[in-house]
Order: C-alpha cells, then sequence, then structure tokens
C-alpha cells in the first residue's frame, strides 16, 4: 500500500555474532560475504561491530547513493578511520570546503594538463622497459607501483620528487589502507599494537611529503605550486597542512590504484592468450617498438577495452557513505545518520548484470553489448560529487604503459607460484613474479 512505502525495514544479514556481529563473517570471507548480500535483499542491515551499516545490493540502488541523489549523501566511517592519515584531503571530506579544494585540484587533470602528463608517463614507461634484461624476474606488482607513484610524483609535484619519498609511499600505503579498513569494520575493537602500526605508517607518509611541500615553489607548472599559490576570499595561502593532507591523498589515491590495475592487466594477458594476441597486434600496428604517447591512445581500441575489464574484475571491495539526511532506497527508509554501504566488487560479477562474470572478456566492452550493462553496474571509479577526479589520467597512464610493455616484452608467470588476490579494500596481487621475454615484431 502505498502509505508504507518508504517505511518498510530491511531484512537483516544472518549470522549475527554478538559484539562483533558480521565482522567476523566479513574478514573472512571477504568477496564472497559481500557477493551473497544481493540473495537477502536490494537493501539490507548489517552489523559492524556496533555499529548498524545498510548495504544496498542492486546496481540501481548504488547508482542512487553514488550519483542519483548524491548530495544526500557525505564520506562514511571508512574515510573517518583513513582521516588520521588524509587528515582534509579531497578524499576525506565533504561539502563546499571539498568542493572548492576539487574546483582547485581539477585543472590538474584538464585535457591540455593530461597531454603534458602523458610526456612524463610515455618517458617513464620507456625508462622502465629499457632497464629490464631478457629472462629477467620481475616481482611485477612493485615494479609497477614503482611506476605509478614515480609518474603521480613526477607529473603532480615536482619535477625533483626523489626516489626516497616514493620507497617510503610505497612501503606505508598498503598498510594505511588495510589497517584503515580493519579500524573502519571493527570499530573500537583493534588492539593497541594495530593502532600504533597505523600511527607509525602515518608518521612516515607525513615526514617524507612534509619536505616534497617545504622543497615546493609557486612559480612551477605542477600541481604543487598551484596549491602553494592558492588564496582564499580573505587573500589567505592554504595552511601547509592542508597542503600535505591534498599531496598525500593525492599521492596514495593516484598511485596504488593505477598501480594494481596495471599489475592485473599483465597477470590477465598472460592467462588469457587469445587477449594478449590481439593486444600484441594491435600495439604492433599503433605503436610499434618505440613508447606509446598520447597520441597513440585513442587508436589503441582493443587495449582501452582490455582496460575496462581489468576495472571491472578487480575495482574497490566496498565503499561506503553516510545519509546526511532521511533518505529512501528500494522503498526502506533509511534515517540521517545511518551508515550505507556497497560493494563495486560485487557490482560487477552479477550475474544478472554480466554474462558469465568471472570471466576475463574485454569484448563484453564492445558498444553494442557494453549497452546492455545496467546503470550502477560498473562504478571502478565511484560516481556523483566524489567520483575520481583522476580517472582520465589513470586510463591513460594504464594504455601508455601497457602498450609501451607489450610493444617490447611479453611476460609469463612464474611456474610453481600461484597469484590470487589479498582482499583489503583494494585488491592486491598476493605476488606477481613474472618473466620478462623480448618479443620479436
Ligand atoms: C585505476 C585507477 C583508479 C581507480 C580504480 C580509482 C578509484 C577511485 C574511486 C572508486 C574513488 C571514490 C572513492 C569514494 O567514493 O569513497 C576515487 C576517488 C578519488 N581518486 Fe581515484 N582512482 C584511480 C586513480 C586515481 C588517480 C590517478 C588519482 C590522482 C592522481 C586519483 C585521485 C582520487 C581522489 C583525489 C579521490 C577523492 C575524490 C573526492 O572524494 O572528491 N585516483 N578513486
Amino acid at each position: 500500500m502505498t502509505a508504507d512505502i518508504g517505511k518498510s525495514e530491511a531484512p537483516a544479514v544472518p549470522g549475527r555474532l554478538p559484539l562483533v556481529g558480521h565482522t567476523a563473517a566479513m574478514l573472512r570471507e571477504r568477496l564472497d560475504f559481500t557477493a551473497k548480500l544481493r540473495s537477502y535483499g536490494d537493501v539490507v542491515r548489517l552489523r559492524l561491530g556496533p555499529l548498524a551499516v545498510h548495504f544496498v545490493t542492486t546496481p540501481e540502488l548504488a547508482y542512487q547513493v553514488l550519483t542519483g541523489q548524491t548530495d544526500k549523501f557525505d564520506k562514511g566511517i571508512l574515510v573517518d578511520k583513513l582521516r588520521r592519515a588524509f587528515g582534509n584531503g579531497l578524499v576525506s571530506t565533504d561539502g563546499e570546503f571539498h568542493r572548492s579544494q576539487r574546483r582547485m585540484i581539477q585543472p590538474a587533470f584538464s585535457r591540455r594538463a593530461l597531454a603534458r602528463h602523458a610526456e612524463v608517463m610515455t618517458e617513464s614507461a620507456g625508462e622502465m622497459v629499457d632497464s629490464w634484461w631478457a629472462g629477467q624476474e620481475l616481482a611485477l606488482d612493485r615494479r609497477m607501483q614503482d611506476f605509478t607513484i614515480s609518474v603521480v610524483g613526477r607529473t603532480l609535484f615536482s619535477a625533483d620528487f626523489g626516489p626516497r619519498v616514493g620507497a617510503e609511499i610505497r612501503r606505508y600505503t598498503p598498510t594505511l589502507i588495510r589497517l584503515g579498513v580493519l579500524r573502519a569494520l571493527t570499530p573500537s575493537l583493534l588492539s593497541l599494537p594495530v593502532r600504533r602500526r597505523f600511527d607509525n605508517a602515518v608518521a612516515h607518509v607525513h615526514r617524507v611529503v612534509d619536505d616534497v611541500v617545504a622543497g615546493g615553489r609557486e612559480d612551477r607548472d605542477d600541481l604543487l605550486s598551484v596549491l602553494l599559490r592558492a588564496r582564499d576570499e580573505a587573500g589567505e595561502p592554504m595552511s601547509r597542512q592542508q597542503v600535505r593532507d591534498e599531496v598525500v591523498t593525492l599521492l596514495t589515491a593516484g598511485s596504488e590504484t593505477t598501480g594494481i590495475a596495471l599489475s592485473w592487466l599483465f597477470h590477465e594477458l598472460a592467462r588469457n592468450p587469445g587477449v594478449e594476441e590481439r593486444l600484441h597486434a594491435e600495439v604492433d600496428e599503433v605503436v610499434g617498438r618505440r613508447a606509446a604517447t598520447f597520441e597513440d591512445v585513442p587508436s589503441l581500441v582493443y587495449t582501452q577495452r582490455v582496460i575496462s575489464e581489468v576495472l571491472r574484475k578487480y575495482p574497490l571491495w566496498f565503499l561506503m557513505r553516510r545519509a546526511n539526511t532521511d533518505v529512501t532506497l528500494g522503498g526502506v527508509r533509511i534515517p540521517a545518520g545511518t551508515e550505507v554501504g556497497f560493494s563495486p566488487h560485487a557490482l560487477h560479477h552479477d550475474p544478472l548484470s554480466y554474462d558469465a562474470p568471472a570471466r576475463f572478456d574485454p569484448d563484453r566492452w564492445l558498444p553494442t553489448r557494453a549497452r546492455s550493462v545496467p546503470r550502477g553496474a560498473y562504478v571502478p571509479f565511484a560516481g556523483g560529487l566524489h567520483h575520481c577526479p583522476g580517472h582520465s589520467y589513470a586510463s591513460l597512464e594504464i594504455a601508455i604503459a601497457a602498450a609501451t610493455v607489450a610493444a617490447r616484452w611479453r611476460l609469463v608467470p612464474v611456474p610453481g607460484k600461484p597469484v590470487h588476490p589479498r582482499v583489503v579494500g583494494l585488491m592486491y596481487p598476493n605476488r606477481l613474479p613474472m618473466i620478462a621475454l623480448p618479443r620479436r615484431n
């Protein structure tokens, strides 16, 4: 009856334990846990420790949370727990402050800026593939992280962003993300040593980034200069701490995700010889044996489908928002202040949205087939007010790096070392040893 619309209660997910709620099951089962939530309802209730969470499980409701009703949601508990690390950086703020910081950062991702960044991406990718030798065993996940950190550092922050900064960021960011997610899932249950490890990682990252900010100049053509030059309405510059928070946010958000995507891309190429062959043929035709450039990317049509498929298969495990007003989702009334979660991974693997979702099938992104994917079912870069500002930058960087590697090398797995995802918010490979074999083309 219409009078009841918006008033029904979401079903509770079975298996809630005293004190810990669903946290133990979620941490034990990870992707399987979030995948099965749709079988309990379109909106379901969970307990993470003492915290009540509504989880939406359909593409349309995820679309509503992200985009359709974006202004009714702020960042949620996940970001609260990461705020110690990212302070008031873009990723952890809302409202007018977030909007004005975003406006300031946006020009670093304009088409003109991207064309400039691409030169660094091409050069860095070229240097990377030149440094490999035939038969070399590469810890590919680490190589890709080194590459993406160095590219973000060189494009956005400073020409002389040194290797020490990269090494420290690479070393401590996974800890920040892993422990940030753990703290969100187990509010107040974490032991002191875990908190100390988190604080220690934060302190290291802050220290190196403080050095980057201290060495920054206002007269350069990079984002750090833009941040240092910025003045508010009263003519005041941004505090050093605010600049630091933005730099930490962009360095970590911009490198970890892109490095993981590149890692999985080469893993999938090695497992799918037909896909690898088509990608190699395209790269041979468009790029030849040189490093790929900005101008090549529009012609790398198949490579771009491969990238879309990597981002489908290996997205974030889950995201959280918090309702800032009473909202109705799927007929369920959700009071202001409620945490609302959803899983990009579950949405990207839902058989109601994708044929054979476990299969790596770049051709599902052919325009004729892609049209049948429901809105909200493909959200690698989220959506709405907090839509990833680096999405074009990331797609460009992945295309340039993938094509530059593929122009020269075939990467094959090291036998006897199985690779599987380690899910800690992001989907890291547990390891990714690969051998570089020269391509004869
Ligand atoms: C494959 C690569 C990438 C993926 C999959 C990715 C994914 C995402 C997602 C899902 C969000 C939304 C998080 C949320 O709503 O809680 C996000 C936000 C963000 N991303 Fe990315 N990202 C990538 C690359 C980048 C790059 C290259 C940069 C910058 C250089 C970047 C900077 C950011 C920032 C600053 C935010 C926060 C935006 C806001 O809250 O307004 N990301 N990203």
